[in-house]
């Protein structure tokens, strides 16, 4: 089958979603490939496609450095569906004007699709979609009409005669519930493609893959960490090269939950997977590395704080620094890098401890494709943008890799496939279902600050926050920055912020910075904070509204959560000094604990996709006029139930409607009840603008 050609080709232009395109087209069916934006016209001429998909992208087409596309491309006569920065593309190249919109759009949106358009066809004309983008259109270009709405905003359009497709929202991911019709629809009643690739078994396709890496004699050292990845990674080696070949290591860096090494000790043991237990945590605390001077996301790299791996490739030009130690460092990406690189130095002790030879041992890890696309790595997609580096992704690890030394089964798969492939292997239901907890652990779940983050744009994006909460008493004194919420709104959503202003919401600015993604890019940025009076119940519809205004007016929140325990009455200008102590973690480990110990107890695990608890280094409610205050000592808690099929999109789980709002409520009061936690929080950012965890 696999000599079949490609039918359809994604051209990409650096998407954190390259990937989901690629594999919603081969889920029906249909061969796509994967290339990049610049591809040469004659090259996909060659290969006679049937269809071409533009992807997203971080750039915008008004920026003379983004990613380029042979206009030529849109005179193939062939169907093009362009998605995002693929519909811009589309839009200027065929005669359109794009410009800047003042409010960016990140987030699932109601949208009117026009169903009698091929497109949409068997649609529901109201339709939830994703949209992420900062650019709009002026002008259609001619022969195109629009398709679909979202309020007075055209997101769709399309030339029906040339088959040109441009969709401003993401029909690949599950935040636009019916994308999978949208891109059966182009496919086969636009492109009039037969699906006739229908996919070899994935689990022969891996065991080949796996056995001509390995080859007939070499061992491999697997890192498991008691996740559904790294298991089923562990179960196909094991399968493919037998048990005497696969050597099973988990690694107790010290940032693991309460219990979590005996308990992922007991259920490798049940699937007769003979794994070593490596306890590290002062190795992984002390641990330096080296990055990169100017950003902290390379893309080659130097040794660990270690000194086994002296044969790294180091570009001449690059500047590098070494890092302080992990337990001083507050940087979220700099921290990733230690813990990834120290992983592969702990595990080349065991090789040497256990007496086997580097050139023929292997390291195996249950990288799957997102790991790869938010790291930006190459083996992904060739331009996307750093959002995280995961720790299986780092720099000493993308040495090894380009060493061939790594053995990775799963690169090529998504999380649910993962579970099914982990069922096919006769792991339990409830093990497939398991939470996703990250590598670093409870290292990425402590916002470390040293000091306030108050850019110069603080105190205005304070006044801000406080106009949308309370546009009603704005819109009547004629405060000054009404406009800026009017222009980046629409008519609907002010009419709503206005009746909103009755619950009487209050919003802060945090002085901290958390990760997120917005429109395909990496943004590092503020935090904020919702409160209101809860004497009867927190209107949490309202509080999930309002926080997608702040994020919409606001570009530079990617992140706002609802703080229980009242109205926050005083500004917090000062953060509790916090790195990765074992005081801290500690804390860290003990509120997860109480948190997830409510969710079962209560028989609602399985109601979310995973749970990060976060501390971060705020303590409210210090009134700035008194003037015996001590520093701030205390921290606070964020819950963030969400909800992903995909973990590479998802939203947060909505009290109420998903999650019963006395668990919530008891969650919470257990959570504030732990001594040292100031306020219990609770996010209700969808992914994007914000990523599941905060750092
Ligand atoms: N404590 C650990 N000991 C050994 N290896 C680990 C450990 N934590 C993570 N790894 C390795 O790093 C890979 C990626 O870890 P990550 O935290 O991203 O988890 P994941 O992708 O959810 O995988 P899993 O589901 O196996 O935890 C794992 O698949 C595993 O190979």
């Amino acid at each position: 089958m696999d000599d079949l050609p490609g039918r359809v080709v994604i051209l990409d232009a650096g998407s954190q979603y390259g990937k989901r395109i690629d594999r919603r087209i081969r889920e029906l069916n249909v061969k796509s490939d994967l290339l990049p934006l610049s591809t040469p016209i004659e090259e996909i001429k060659r290969a006679q496609y049937k269809a071409i998909v533009i992807s997203g992208g971080p750039g915008s087409v008004l920026n003379d450095s983004s990613p380029a596309i042979d206009p030529n491309i849109f005179k193939l006569g062939l169907p093009v569906l362009g998605i995002c920065y693929g519909k811009q593309l589309m839009v200027k190249h065929c005669g359109g004007i794009v410009t800047k919109k003042i409010g960016r759009e990140d987030g699932q949106c109601d949208a009117v699709v026009d169903p009698t358009c091929p497109l949409f066809g068997g649609l529901h004309p109201e339709q939830k979609v994703l949209l992420t983008h900062g650019d709009g259109m002026e002008v259609l270009p001619s022969g195109f009409s629009p398709i679909a709405h979202h309020e007075d905003t055209i997101v769709a359009v399309a030339n029906k005669e040339q088959k040109l497709y441009g969709l401003q929202f993401h029909p690949e991911v599950d935040l636009t519930e019916n994308g999978p019709t949208m891109m059966k629809n182009f496919l086969f009643a636009v492109a009039k493609i037969q699906p006739d690739y229908t996919m070899v078994s994935r689990l022969e396709h891996c065991l080949d893959h796996v056995r001509k890496i390995v080859g007939p004699t070499k061992k491999v050292l697997m890192l498991i960490s008691g996740g559904i990845d790294s298991t089923v990674s562990a179960l196909l080696l094991r399968k493919a090269l037998g048990p005497e070949r696969v050597i099973a290591v988990f690694i107790n860096n010290g940032f693991m939950r309460k219990n979590e090494v005996s308990e992922v000790e007991t259920s490798l043991k049940q699937l007769e997977l003979d794994v070593k237990v490596i306890h590290e945590f002062n190795k992984f605390y002390t641990a330096m590395t080296s990055v990169t001077d100017n950003t902290t996301a390379s893309r080659t790299g130097n040794s660990t704080g270690g000194d086994h791996v002296q044969d790294h490739l180091v570009l001449s030009s690059e500047r590098r620094r070494v890092t302080k130690m992990l337990c001083e460092v507050s940087e979220p990406e700099e921290k990733r890098h230690i813990i990834g690189d120290t992983f592969v130095d702990v595990a080349q002790d065991v090789m040497k401890n256990l007496g086997l030879s580097p050139e023929n041992t292997f390291l195996g890890q249950g990288t799957l494709r997102p790991d790869l696309i938010e790291s930006a790595s190459c083996i992904a997609s060739a331009s996307a943008d750093v959002i995280k580096t995961h720790h299986n992704d780092s720099d000493l690890v993308r040495q090894w890799r380009s060493l061939g030394r790594v053995v990775e089964p799963l690169t090529d798969f998504h999380k649910d496939e993962v579970r099914a492939l982990g069922r096919d292997l006769g792991l339990s239901a409830e093990y497939c279902m398991r939470h996703p907890f990250p590598g670093p652990g409870l290292a990425i779940r402590v916002l470390c600050a040293n000091e306030p983050y108050i850019g110069k744009d603080f105190a205005e994006t304070q006044v801000l926050i406080k106009v949308i909460c309370n546009y009603a008493k704005a819109k009547q004194t004629d405060h000054a920055l009404t406009h800026r919420v009017d222009k980046a709104t629409s008519d609907r959503d002010r009419e709503r912020l206005l009746a909103l202003s009755r619950e009487e919401f209050m919003g802060i600015l945090l002085p901290i910075r958390t990760v997120g993604v917005q429109g395909d890019c990496r943004s590092y940025s503020y935090c904020a904070a919702l409160s209101c009076n809860e004497d009867k119940s927190v209107p949490w519809e309202s509080a999930l509204f309002l926080a997608r205004m702040i994020t919409k007016v606001c570009h530079n929140v990617n992140r706002v959560a609802f703080a229980f325990g009242g109205p926050i009455l005083h500004p917090v200008s000062e953060v509790t000094p916090t790195l990765l102590t074992p005081l801290v973690l500690a804390l860290a480990r003990e509120v997860d604990y109480v948190a997830h110990s409510v969710l079962k107890t209560r028989n609602c695990y399985d109601l979310v996709s995973q749970m990060p608890v976060v501390l971060i280094p705020v303590q409210f409610d210090r009134d700035p006029m008194n003037s015996n205050k001590m520093p701030p000592c205390a921290h606070s808690v964020v819950l963030r139930p969400f909800l992903s099929k995909d973990f590479m999109t998802g939203r947060a789980v909505v009290p109420g409607a998903d999650l019963p709002v006395e668990v919530v409520d008891e969650m919470a009061k257990s959570v504030a009840r732990v001594p040292g936690v100031s306020r219990v929080l609770y996010d209700l950012t969808p992914k994007p603008p914000g990523t599941t965890e905060w750092e």
